[in-house]
């Protein structure tokens, strides 16, 4: 297994944020999310450094579907990112965690009435939106509430990134935004003086997820510049912000090469410049929305080993106490990912298992065919790169917990989500 971020092995033993997994599983029992806190801090101050947020006045603005617990929205304000939100509860936990609301990215396909005047009142900066819906929508509730909101609009450039079929979002089959080639984005500009509160500043484009390619980035740059440069020409309107999403892809297994976040940058970066001088039109600001790439590999989930099934000459299959209900993502994507036995973590990996969980579920596996060393009911098996997409995704199938995610630096560990309860479980149920 690729070690990440604070990890480290000592004494035969998986260390992460120098504390043994022993220990963490000793004191806050397993299944268990573990947040680097390091390498999270890292990740956000390269995508600063490298996305020039000081040099140009560029903006790196966390995707919270990702990771979102009020201690990671503390830490997010921190670094000094801005927020990308898709709901009322992602909006609700920002505002607990006393975010600044006029850095927050408003997205969403179907933003409800109730979404809407929330995000208005609380004073959101930026709406990013989706359709005529809710264009009528918004400009309603903005002049009931005499308010004039600054809007993207969110744009459907045409571009297939080569990710799962279900993590695609550039492409014209697509429920989100409004599409380019068919002239909708056109209409949309065209209509724009119907809505007197509405205050059209910049454009917005998410090509896809687990994007390992630089280059459908660089497409999408002179796509949406392009566009700019025709708002400019056709109907006067001068956007002054590109937002070219997310979805840059991280290492989860062998054979994934993601680029740097070095590279991501610099080269998008390089990228709308030459463009800008080729059209001849001004640098927009520009903003993008890393969520996996600033958490994945900084997240882990710890298990316990309890049966072991072998069929022989069939397979091996090692149950473990969570599964699909911590990590949804082999069941939805088929998503691959690696681990370790975090107490022989050194010992040779002479066999091939399969890691299941606990749900009853078929298709409840984590891992199909891993490599491993000689395993034991009560080994410590860690699943690396949880941290996107893991606890944010996570549910509460056959009535399962969702467990807790501690937080390590540096020797010292802390919970930052506590482990549901039974009673919280049942709260909301008639008696
Ligand atoms: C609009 C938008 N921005 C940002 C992201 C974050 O993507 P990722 O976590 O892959 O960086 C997503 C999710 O794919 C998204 O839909
Ligand atoms: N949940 C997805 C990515 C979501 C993309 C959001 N637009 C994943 O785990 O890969």
């Amino acid at each position: 297994m690729k070690l990440h971020g604070s990890m480290s092995i000592v004494d035969n033993e998986l260390t992460i944020g120098k504390i043994k997994c022993s220990e963490l599983k000793k004191k806050y029992n397993t299944p268990l999310y573990i947040f680097d806190e390091e390498l999270v801090r890292n990740n956000c101050r390269e995508y600063m450094k490298h996305f020039k947020v000081e040099e140009k006045g560029n903006r790196v603005a966390y995707a919270a579907k990702a990771f979102f617990p009020v201690y990671m929205c503390k830490l997010i304000d921190e670094e000094g990112l801005y927020l990308d939100v898709v709901s009322e509860g992602e909006l609700y936990t920002a505002k607990v965690a006393q975010f600044p609301m006029e850095k927050i990215l408003f997205h969403g396909n179907n933003k409800t009435l109730e979404e809407i005047k929330m995000g208005v009142e609380l004073g959101v900066g930026r709406f990013v939106v989706d359709n005529y819906y809710e264009l009528e929508l918004l400009n309603q509730v903005c002049e009931q509430k005499k308010k004039k909101q600054d809007i993207y609009f969110r744009v459907t450039p045409g571009i297939e990134a080569h990710t799962h079929e279900y993590i695609q979002t550039g492409q014209v089959d697509s429920k989100f935004g409004f599409t380019l080639s068919n002239g909708e984005v056109h209409k949309a500009v065209e209509n724009l003086k119907k809505y007197e509160n509405l205050n059209l500043v910049g454009i917005h484009a998410h090509i896809g997820s687990q994007i390992f390619d630089i280059k459908p980035y660089l497409d999408e740059v002179e796509i949406m510049l392009g566009l700019i440069n025709e708002m400019k020409k056709n109907y006067d309107i001068e956007i002054q912000e590109l937002d070219l999403g997310g979805g840059f892809g991280v290492y989860y297994s062998e054979g994934d090469n993601p680029k740097p976040i070095k590279e991501f940058c610099e080269n998008i970066v390089k990228k709308a410049d030459e463009v800008c001088r080729v059209l001849d039109i001004k640098l927009p600001v520009l903003i993008i929305e890393p969520g996996r790439s600033i958490v994945a590999n900084a997240g882990s989930t710890i298990y316990t080993v309890g049966s072991i099934k072998d069929i022989k000459d069939v397979r091996t299959y090692v149950s473990v106490d969570g599964g699909m209900t911590d990590n949804i993502r082999p069941s939805l994507y088929e998503a691959r990912y690696e681990c370790i036995l975090t107490n022989k973590a050194k010992n040779p990996k002479n066999q091939k298992v399969t890691i299941a969980g606990k749900c009853c579920e078929s298709g409840d596996i984590l891992l199909k065919d891993v490599k491993m060393s000689e395993v034991e009911s009560g080994d410590i098996l860690l699943v690396s790169s949880t941290g996107a997409y893991g606890y944010s995704m996570a549910s509460n199938y056959n009535k399962i917990l969702k467990p807790p995610v501690v937080s390590v630096l540096n020797g010292e560990s802390k919970i930052i989500c506590k482990r549901q309860t039974y009673e919280n479980l049942i709260e909301l149920e008639l008696m």
